[in-house]
């Protein structure tokens, strides 16, 4: 469990996190999201004692994380972007870590075998790709077998094939009742792998939710029909009070009906012998939600303004 109260990280006059609360509870991957600059590394920072908060505290299993006795047994973390400037292979990287934290060297070749660098793992960790340097990373995050993971940006750099396998592998540590926090930029795939999302915008909190009611709270409540009789079942739509259709002028069959939900609209078609191909809530994407929530949050916005642009050329 992590417990965030009141962070708050200031650099001079900028306040890069503001009053931050949140628990990230285990058993669930928690996807924590926010625009460029948002402050999501600073938290993570936080969360690790790396950077002192200018105010607030923020616990992982009920103690600061300086407190614990074996922070590598409790907490493992991944952040952003580690380079692994080392002439040492990846296997005596882990076995270096192991020693000065009193881990059995078996728990070394656990890790090679669990994050799938075993081939590798004698080769000099500096000459890895990105890729294999995240994997990396997360087998020294699981080296401890840590109730709690904290992860930035896990999937930065791996292929489609390593997206898959870290996905499963969040699932699988949640599942066996482990925190686990993970940052990232891919929408498509926090709405994969996460349950519940923390999202902030400069530097504040935004949401704290589960997936499935972030995106209800961004959809419109919209339903696709498509049926071969568009045009009666617009009319019977039409006479209920508060329920609008709209045409799809691309296709004849199609219509998007507001004000009402996909049950009724099924009923009443059925009443009526109309017949449906399609009926189908419109929900909002991950992504869609996210830009929706996080819009004046959004630190570097690109304005394009066309027609100042023709004026200026004009001039
Ligand atoms: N050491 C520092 N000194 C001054 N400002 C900083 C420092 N570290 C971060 N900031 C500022 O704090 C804000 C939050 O940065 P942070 O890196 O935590 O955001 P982020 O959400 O992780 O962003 P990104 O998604 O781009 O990685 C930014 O405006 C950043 O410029």
């Amino acid at each position: 469990m992590i417990e965030a109260v009141g962070l708050t990280k200031r650099y001079g006059p900028r306040t890069a996190v503001e009053d931050l609360s949140f628990t990230v509870r285990p058993g669930a991957v928690t996807g924590f999201l926010g625009p460029n600059g948002a402050g999501k590394s600073t938290t993570m920072r936080m969360l690790l004692g790396l950077d002192a908060p200018s105010a607030g505290h923020a616990t992982v299993n009920g103690r600061r994380y300086a407190e614990h006795r074996a922070p590598l047994r409790e907490v493992g973390a991944m952040l952003e972007a580690r380079a692994i400037h080392t002439g040492r292979s990846a296997y005596n990287h882990l076995a270096a870590l192991a020693a000065t934290h009193g881990i059995a060297r078996r728990r070394v070749d656990e890790v090679v075998d669990l994050v799938g660098l075993r081939e590798v793992a004698r080769k000099r960790a500096g000459g890895f790709s990105l890729g294999m340097g995240q994997r990396l990373g997360i087998a020294s995050a699981l080296l401890g077998d840590p109730a709690t993971l904290i992860l930035d940006e896990p999937v930065n750099g791996l292929d489609p094939e390593g997206i898959l396998w870290i996905r499963n592998l969040l699932k699988s540590l949640a599942s066996e009742g482990r925190t686990v926090l993970v940052s990232s930029h891919l929408m498509s795939e926090m709405a994969l792998t996460a349950e519940h999302l923390i999202v902030i915008g400069r530097g504040r909190l935004i949401a704290d939710t589960s997936v499935a009611e972030f995106t209800a709270q961004a959809s419109s409540g919209a339903v696709l029909v498509r049926s071969p009789d568009a045009a009666k079942l617009s009319g019977l739509l039409g006479a209920l009070h508060g329920v609008e259709t709209a045409t799809d002028g691309d296709d004849p069959l199609r219509l998007t009906v507001t004000g009402t939900d996909g049950e009724r609209i099924g009923r009443l078609a059925a009443e009526h012998g109309v017949v449906l191909f399609e009926l189908t809530p419109q929900q909002a994407s991950l992504e869609e939600a996210f830009m929706e929530l996080t819009r004046d949050a959004v630190e570097y916005q690109a304005v394009v303004n066309t027609s100042e642009l023709v004026k200026e050329t004009v001039a």
